[in-house]
């Protein structure tokens, strides 16, 4: 049709009718031209709807102006019956601009792809959200064979300075039973440490309960014993042999950074029970102000007016707070201990996990509360006086309450007593139904210290509901153990299907920025293109600039004008049905694109400069014509 027309333009009986029509025909190519600018554009400027379709409909634009794939029939033909059509075309001819709407096209084509690949790391991301929460209902079924209450001993060995003490108690391995020589008593626990136990040994058996934490329930892990029996070991441990308190904040920044399905933010507050009364450990005390311990009535959550919160972005700056803390926890010397804690010191991580589920942001909170209790002790023994009688008094009493509330929550009665003691009080919403406790008892090895220990081990056993008759037959710890095996089994294979997902979405995560980092060359090179004097811009020279401005806070998702996490949402039954279609990687094919366009551009470029040097004639030719029909 266009080259009809201008065929007859040399007729000079048609030719005020052909001036008109031509006239009529360049309007339309201008409005085609502004059109497609405005599709160009809105690619970059591009909003929450966006969507593969979108783009589809950007590439008909193009293909309905007829200049990003000229109709070769139609071309050869009318080329044949008119060699000077060449010339003529205002759109065709100029190659220049041709290359450039070739390389419009293969952005779009690029954009496609890059949509493509997102979409498919949406779906990726979904299925691993749908692993993880099988992975954490396993974990809750686990823990609730094993009970809400869980209670691991820890026998301290022999100090150096404690020469060849005689040995007051007997562990049969593999049995979890201590046995009391002298009171010819036996003790069972749901895990026994020896003396040769190690702080990872530790650290194993209390990560499945730390990750309950990470998966939304409140948790509440204490370390309870006569003073110098390792609670502070095990809690905090030293820089060779990290106890559970660091090496529980490296592995929640670790498990938070590897889970890309969730979005987590922690903080931490330190706090002590000294003498019934709570201190803010991570302020000067000249700049401490009164704790109350509050309660929502409504949700029954427990919170601390005035008690410091930090944020922590990493396990080294939640380090750095916890040492600093530390040092401002009441200690003093003791028969038993250089340094004897003389409180309670608890240490609350506030977890916030955000996710989407069915396009709606949901978020849950949960606490962590790492508790190093002040050593039980036996007043009449320790020869205490003044303020470390009292002290040893105010930590009895406060145990005595805390042993009385694990005792109604293991009865089951109605009644609770939290409201005994300021530790009681504060523990509460960790302490329930809903919440995941453990409680680390440890003893001395010595027999000479085996009435304090049969003290400790029976506050255990009370913890753990043993004295209730709860412990089982052994026939029914056979199947129970069967049980928990199974689902061990099965959580490894959600957990081997979680990382391999884990592993795909960081090798799409990392195409997608390869891409990124190569449509924004791209569209620089066409904008670099445009703004050379000698050629027409396509589209207005302010949306090309536009092209540059924009296309970068298209690619960040936090970016008001392209939320593309929400651009995203939209994607996934038409990529599905794309992927489907396709039938093969799209990570194999996704590169062609790229390549194609960058090809273009080089030859493009080439081009230009063999025009700048004036190498060739011919095609100087054809611009020069191309550019004087651009002025009918
Ligand atoms: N498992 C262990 N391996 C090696 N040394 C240990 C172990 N447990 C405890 N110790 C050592 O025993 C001493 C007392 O331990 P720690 O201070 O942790 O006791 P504690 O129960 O916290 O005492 P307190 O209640 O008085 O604060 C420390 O020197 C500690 O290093």
């Amino acid at each position: 049709m266009c080259m009809h027309k201008k065929m007859s333009s040399y007729n000079d009986a048609e030719h005020e009718e052909d001036e008109d029509e031509i006239y009529e025909e360049d309007v339309q190519k201008e409005e085609e031209r502004t059109c497609l600018a405005e599709a160009i554009h809105s690619i970059l400027d591009t909003r929450p709807e966006l969507t593969l379709a979108w783009a589809e409909s950007v590439r008909k634009i193009l293909q309905s102006t007829d200049l990003s794939s000229p109709n070769p029939s139609s071309s050869s033909n009318d080329a044949s019956s008119d060699p000077c059509c060449h010339t003529l075309g205002p759109w065709r001819h100029n190659q220049h601009q041709d290359r450039i709407v070739a390389g419009l096209e293969g952005l779009i084509l690029s954009l496609e792809k890059f949509f493509h690949s997102s979409g498919e790391l949406l779906l990726l991301k979904t299925a691993l959200r749908v692993s993880n929460l099988h992975r954490r209902q396993i974990l809750n079924r686990v823990l609730d064979l094993k009970g809400n209450i869980r209670v691991f001993c820890r026998v301290r060995p022999l100090l150096s300075n404690e020469g060849n003490a005689p040995i007051g108690y007997l562990t049969t391995p593999g049995m979890d039973i201590v046995k009391i020589l002298s009171a010819r008593k036996d003790f069972q626990f749901d895990k026994v440490f020896l003396p040769t136990s190690v702080q990872d040994d530790v650290f194993l058996e209390v990560e499945p309960i730390v990750r309950s934490a990470l998966d939304g329930h409140n948790v509440c892990i204490f370390a309870y014993g006569q003073t110098g029996t390792g609670k502070t070991f095990t809690m905090e441990g030293n820089k060779d042999q990290p106890g559970v308190i660091p090496c529980t904040l490296q592995w929640l920044f670790d498990e938070a950074c590897f889970d890309k399905t969730m979005s987590y933010s922690f903080s931490l507050s330190m706090l002590e029970v000294y003498k019934g009364r709570l201190r803010d450990l991570l302020v000067c005390q000249q700049h401490s102000t009164h704790l109350s311990i509050q309660m929502a009535a409504s949700t029954g959550y427990i919170d601390v007016d005035n008690l410091t919160e930090m944020p922590i972005m990493n396990a080294k700056e939640a380090g750095n707070f916890y040492q600093q803390g530390s040092q401002s926890r009441s200690t003093s010397c003791t028969n038993a201990n250089q340094t004897s804690s003389r409180s309670h010191c608890l240490l609350r991580i506030t977890i916030t996990c955000a996710y989407v589920l069915d396009n709606h942001k949901l978020a849950t909170t949960s606490k962590l509360w790492l508790v190093d209790l002040g050593g039980s002790e036996r007043l009449s023994k320790t020869n205490a006086q003044g303020v470390m009688l009292e002290e040893g008094k105010s930590i009895n009493v406060s145990l005595s309450a805390l042993g009385d509330v694990i005792s109604a929550l293991q009865r089951k009665q109605p009644h609770v007593p939290y409201r005994n003691s300021k530790l009681t009080q504060l523990l509460r919403d960790c302490l329930g139904e809903q919440s995941k406790t453990l409680m680390l008892v440890h003893v001395s090895p010595k027999e000479m210290d085996m009435a304090e220990t049969v003290c400790s081990l029976s506050f255990a056993c009370r913890a753990r509901g043993t004295h209730l008759g709860r412990e089982l037959s052994k026939g029914k710890k056979r199947e129970r153990a069967a049980a928990i095996a199974e689902l061990y089994k099965l959580m490894s294979i959600h957990d081997d299907e979680c990382r391999s997902l884990q592993d795909s979405i960081k090798t799409i995560e990392a195409l997608i920025e390869e891409r990124k980092a190569f449509l924004l060359q791209s569209i620089e090179h066409c904008n670099n293109k445009n703004k050379q004097p000698d050629h027409q811009p396509i589209g207005s020279k302010s949306s090309s600039n536009n092209l540059q401005v924009q296309l970068p806070s298209f690619f960040t998702p936090s970016s008001k004008t392209c939320p593309l996490g929400d651009s995203l949402k939209t994607l996934p039954s038409n990529l599905k049905a794309a992927m489907s279609e396709e039938g093969e990687s799209l990570l194999e094919k996704s590169f062609s694109s790229p390549l194609v366009i960058k090809q273009m551009i080089e030859e493009a470029a080439l081009e230009d400069s063999i025009k700048e040097h004036g190498l060739s004639g011919g095609e100087d030719m054809h611009n020069h014509q191309g550019r004087e029909d651009e002025n009918f």
